[in-house]
């Protein structure tokens, strides 16, 4: 096969989050010049706890996307040094700011601070994560709540992949409550038939050799490999890994992406896979708690 088939047959693969991701913040860029005309500025709240280079780099990131959609962002930076109470006053203003619609409180937080009281303490409809139990729990009864972003993202290139996802059978591996917990209550919802695997699961690459689809959340570096995967699956990779190899610092997902393309019929690239899904899902979870909190209809999705 000369060079340019083979580059042919691997862009055909290739599931376009930057692509997809760039729709997502048009309709949002739409959504909220709507909003502005009835005289409603949509505005996000960002907060960062401590000097985390990573975090540093994805709240500015939060920030500069927030801008190119039009809604208002508002940083706030506390040191490492600060007291859980001192964060917990922090959100209570936030909450209290009507001019507020979402509030992110950027994760993972210092050790000496309880994620969940902060969490906890976020009002639900400002909770543009969905991390507060009243969504969480909306979302496992199917009620409409804010989604966390990073599995609604997934959500939507899956959709946008497969089209209808009902009776495929879905393996997310990893299970914490920001990424494959709420994966698995969305792709059940979307009536798909759902494992979970984690670390203490037997046998788990026979188990997800059995997967129509699988979603890597497990912050393991190309863990998943050929082994893993079922030819013809959808394989999503969530991974976020910045590794040094040949002397270089790179980025990686979870998946062996070089092991897992003749296999898989379609598959995210890392970068520009899930990350840039999770950043516009963010924006559209910006604008569904304005409406919602200013008593407008929310769009379906
Ligand atoms: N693209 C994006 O927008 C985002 C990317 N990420 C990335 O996604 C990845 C996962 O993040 P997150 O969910 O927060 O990670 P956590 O560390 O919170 O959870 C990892 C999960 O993987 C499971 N796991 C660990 N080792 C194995 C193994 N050998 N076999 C099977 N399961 C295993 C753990 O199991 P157990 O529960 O038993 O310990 C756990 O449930 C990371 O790379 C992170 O950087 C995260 C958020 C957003
Ligand atoms: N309260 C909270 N909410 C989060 O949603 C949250 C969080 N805390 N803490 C950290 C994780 C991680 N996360 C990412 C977002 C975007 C990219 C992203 O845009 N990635 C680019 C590459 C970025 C780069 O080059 O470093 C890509 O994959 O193409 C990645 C990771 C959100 N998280």
């Amino acid at each position: 096969m000369s060079s340019a088939v083979a580059n042919k047959a691997v862009e055909s693969k290739l599931i376009d989050g930057k692509a997809v991701s760039a729709q997502v913040l048009a309709e949002v860029t739409a959504d909220v010049a709507a909003l502005k005309a009835e005289g409603i500025e949509p505005a996000l709240a960002v907060v960062l706890v401590g000097e985390d280079p990573a975090s540093q780099v994805y709240v500015r990131n939060k920030v500069l996307r927030a801008g190119e959609v039009g809604i208002r962002s508002l940083e706030h930076r506390l040191p490492a040094t600060s007291t859980q109470d001192e964060v917990l006053a922090l959100i209570d203003e936030l909450n209290r700011d009507a001019s507020v619609n979402g509030i992110l409180v950027q994760l993972p937080l210092p050790w000496h601070i309880n994620e969940t009281a902060v969490l906890q303490a976020i009002d639900p409809i400002k909770d543009v994560d969905g991390f507060h139990s009243e969504n969480v729990g909306g979302l496992s009864q199917g009620r409409d709540v804010l989604t966390p972003c990073t599995p609604a993202g997934c959500m939507r290139l899956l959709k946008q992949t497969l089209g209808d996802l009902s009776g495929k059978h879905a393996v997310v591996v990893g299970r914490s409550n920001i990424v494959g917990k709420p994966m698995a209550a969305l792709l059940l919802a979307a009536d798909c038939t759902v494992t979970v695997l984690h670390s203490r699961s037997k046998n788990p690459q026979a188990l997800s050799r059995q997967a129509d689809i699988v979603v890597a959340a497990v912050g393991r570096p190309r863990m998943i490999d050929a082994e893993w995967i079922k030819p013809g699956a959808v394989v999503i990779d969530v991974g976020i890994n910045r590794i040094e190899e040949d002397g270089k610092s790179r980025l990686v997902g979870d998946v062996d992406f070089a092991s897992v393309l003749p296999l898989a019929s379609a598959i995210t690239p890392v970068p520009g896979g899930v990350g840039p899904m999770t950043i516009a899902l963010l924006m559209q979870n910006t604008v569904t708690a304005a409406r919602q909190q200013h008593g407008k209809p929310t769009q379906a999705q």
